[in-house]
């Protein structure tokens, strides 16, 4: 579904090159469940950009199905990464002018879903997040954690094939990131590709393959065994 092929990702300092990834070759086939691992620094956030298509600045190639995505128009890319990819941000990005409600109804809006259908939803998942109360409410009157969810919450609502995850329980109480993961496992189960950076090894056993990056390269690459 995905193939990466000698990506590196650098930036130029005055005297020398600085290597954020180095060489990563990575094949993802649909249905895995991928998490990446590695101290900070190590590049995962800066990895999953580049797959989620929100950073083309790197050397190598992307594939996604057969399209190479480096040859692709600018439109034709923002409509792969709209159509295809759920992203769960590290620091939320969350729009601050629209209420929780209308936050998680973005995605939705971009895929054409009728009205009845996002309304019903949107009200599944505010009711899974134990959110119902709070959806009026603007992103600056939610505690971090909320933000979290409802920056979760949208990620999902469109049902993407592909959903990349940036620390998604970092904000999280220990009985809240479980249930994310297990949100995931489900969605594993349904078919959705999930890529997720973490620092939290407990996550890693929800998945399919455990990825260490140290110093922009791949260290091991492993199969979960359950
Ligand atoms: N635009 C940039 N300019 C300069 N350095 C950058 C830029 N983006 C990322 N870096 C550097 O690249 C390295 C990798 O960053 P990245 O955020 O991908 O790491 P990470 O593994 O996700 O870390 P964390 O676990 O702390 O989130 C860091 O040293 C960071 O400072």
């Amino acid at each position: 579904m995905i193939q990466l092929k000698a990506i590196d990702k650098y930036i130029e300092s005055r005297f020398q090159r600085i290597f954020i990834l180095k060489g990563i070759d990575l094949t993802i086939n649909e249905g895995e469940f991928i998490t990446l691992m590695g101290p900070s620094g190590a590049g995962k956030s800066t990895l999953l950009n580049i797959l989620g298509l929100l950073d083309e600045d790197y050397a190598g190639e992307y594939f996604f199905g057969e399209k190479r995505i480096k040859t692709m128009k600018d439109k034709e890319r923002s409509n792969l990464h709209k159509s295809e990819f759920g992203y769960i941000f590290q620091a939320y990005h969350l729009i601050d002018e629209l209420t929780v409600y209308e936050n998680i109804e973005t995605p939705l809006l971009y895929r054409n879903v009728s009205s009845s259908e996002r309304k019903s939803i949107i009200a599944n998942l505010l009711d899974r997040f134990n959110m119902v109360a709070k959806k009026d409410l603007f992103p600056a009157q939610l505690s971090g954690g909320q933000q979290q969810l409802v920056g979760i919450a949208r990620a999902i609502a469109g049902r993407p094939k592909v959903l990349l995850a940036d620390e998604p329980t970092g904000n999280l109480h220990s009985a809240q990131a479980k249930e994310i993961m297990e949100i995931f496992q489900e969605l594993h189960t349904e078919g959705t590709t999930i890529i997720q950076a973490t620092h939290a090894r407990e996550n890693a056993d929800f998945g399919t393959r455990l990825i260490n990056l140290v110093d922009g390269r791949i260290k091991t690459d492993e199969a979960i065994t359950k």
